[in-house]
C-alpha cells in the first residue's frame, strides 16, 4: 500500500489504527492517540507527532514500548508467531539462517541483556545487517540502563519511519 497523506488525513480512526496501528510494534495505542493530530502536513509531520507522543510518556511508558518488541532471531522467529513487520525485518537481515551456534550465542546475549535492564535489546533490523547486530548487542550490554533505555527508543523511532515509509507516499516538494 501507498498511498498519499490527503488519503491519510480523511481516514476514519478504524480505517488509521488497522493500517498504521504497527508501526510502533503492538502499539496501536500510539497510532489511536495521534489520530487526534489530523490534519498532518505530511509524512514527516505524522511521524513527528508519533515521536512526540513517545518522548512525553514517562521511562515506564517508553520501557513498554521496548518490552512490546520480539527478540532478534528469538523464540517468536522460531515458532513464526511474528508479526508480519518483524517477520520481514528479521528476514531482510537473515536473523531466519542463522546456524546453530548464532542462534544459541544471540539467545544467550538476549537474555543476558533483559536480565540486566527489565527490556528487550531493539535495533532497527533494516539498517544492520547480522554481524553488526551481535557486535552492537554484545557492545551495548554494558551501558547504563537509562542509556539503553534512550538508545532502544531512538531505534523504534527507525523502525517506525521505515515502516511508515513503507505505508504513505514520501513528501514530494513539488506535490501539493
Ligand atoms: N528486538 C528487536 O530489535 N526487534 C526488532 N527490530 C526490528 O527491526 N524489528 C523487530 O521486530
Amino acid at each position: 500500500m501507498n498511498m498519499d497523506i490527503a488519503t491519510v488525513n480523511v481516514l476514519p480512526y478504524e480505517d488509521f489504527v488497522n493500517i498504521f496501528g504497527n508501526v510502533v510494534e503492538k502499539c496501536p495505542i500510539i497510532t489511536a492517540a495521534v489520530w487526534s493530530g489530523r490534519p498532518f502536513l505530511n509524512l514527516t509531520a505524522l511521524e513527528t507527532a508519533i515521536s512526540e507522543f513517545i518522548d512525553a510518556l514517562p521511562e515506564s511508558g517508553k520501557e513498554g514500548i521496548l518490552r512490546c518488541h520480539p527478540d532478534l532471531a528469538g523464540r517468536d522467529l522460531q515458532s513464526g508467531t511474528l508479526t508480519r513487520e518483524s517477520r520481514e525485518e528479521q528476514a531482510g537481515s537473515g536473523m531466519d539462517v542463522l546456524n546453530s551456534a548464532e542462534v544459541s550465542r544471540m539467545a544467550r546475549l538476549n537474555e543476558e541483556y533483559k536480565e540486566r535492564f527489565g527490556f528487550p535489546f531493539v535495533i532497527c533490523a533494516r539498517m544492520n545487517d547480522k554481524a553488526n547486530i551481535l557486535r552492537q548487542l554484545s557492545e551495548r550490554c554494558p551501558n547504563e540502563r537509562a542509556v539503553e533505555r534512550a538508545r532502544g527508543i531512538e531505534e523504534v523511532k527507525k523502525i517506525c519511519r521505515l515502516r511508515l515509509q513503507d505505508l504513505v507516499l514520501t513528501d514530494s516538494p513539488n506535490k501539493l
